[in-house]
């Protein structure tokens, strides 16, 4: 089965009440391509949830940026799976880079909290990716290989269906630095080779493998070219219109 190209847009912390209703606006009046050839997600801040799951246009799903890595009780601050179910999400993103580095999550909590999200039948936008520093040491596999083990060690083959895999190089995140083609492809290829080498042939075949790091209308269609990319996930350019034009860019994508 071919894979269907995937876009999230990572709202992360930005928006007031005024600019989000303005971006589903835009959204909403958007001539996208048709639900088989892309599924779209966004994730607003936990706040704007609501006000968006009213106004949005049905196609496209609403996603939480994150979640507690157990359910309910007295977790002061936190929000459980639970509560993200019981609200009518289906979507939760986690181990992004941004809350490995500057909140400490480990590969061992995103583990859990992938265990967990997945038990309450959410499905998982599932963050990886190096330093520059971890990259110019010629350490990019071993970083992302061990992000992803410490979550399949912990997951059955089965659950891979509920798991799109966001490959992010923290060095092209809010930077401008995208990846080339070429050194995204790489990653995404290795990822799929894992997979298909420590988990099975078919999740290594059918798992979505994203691209996430200063993606832009500029240079989506490229990287959608590339047989391994399966989508994009988007952080500044996807508080702009120019969203609309990377959610086009999968009539882009090479053949799976
Ligand atoms: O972190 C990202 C998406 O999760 C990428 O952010 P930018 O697109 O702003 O580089």
């Amino acid at each position: 089965m071919p894979r269907t190209f995937f876009v999230g847009g990572n709202w992360k912390c930005n928006g007031t009440a005024q600019s989000v209703s303005a971006l589903v606006d835009t959204l909403n009046n958007a001539d996208l391509p048709a639900a088989g050839i892309v599924e779209v997600v966004v994730a607003p801040t936990y706040v704007h949830i609501p006000l968006v799951q009213q106004k949005l246009r049905f196609e496209i799903a609403v996603s939480a940026q994150n979640c507690w890595v157990k359910g309910n009780g007295a977790y002061t601050g936190e929000v459980s799976a639970d509560i993200l179910v019981d609200l009518g999400l289906h979507w939760v993103i986690l181990g992004h880079s941004e809350r490995r580095s500057l909140l400490q999550e480990s590969n061992e909590f995103v583990a859990d909290k992938t265990v967990y999200a997945l038990s309450k039948g959410l499905n998982v936008i599932l963050c990886v990716g190096e330093t520059l520093a971890q990259r110019e040491n010629g350490d990019t596999m071993n970083i992302v290989n061990d992000q992803i083990k410490a979550v399949a060690d912990k997951l059955s083959p089965s659950d891979w269906t509920k798991v799109v895999v966001a490959y992010e190089p923290v060095w092209a995140i809010g930077t401008g630095k995208v990846a080339t083609t070429e050194q995204a492809q790489e990653v995404h290829q290795q990822l799929r080779s894992w997979l298909s080498d420590n988990v099975s042939a078919d999740v290594g075949a059918q798992t979505r493998i994203i691209y996430g790091g200063s993606v832009s209308a500029k240079n989506c269609n490229e990287l959608a070219g590339a047989p391994d990319i399966d989508g994009f996930l988007v952080g500044g350019a996807s508080l702009k219109p120019e969203f609309v034009d990377i959610i086009a860019s999968a009539k882009n994508r090479a053949s799976a």
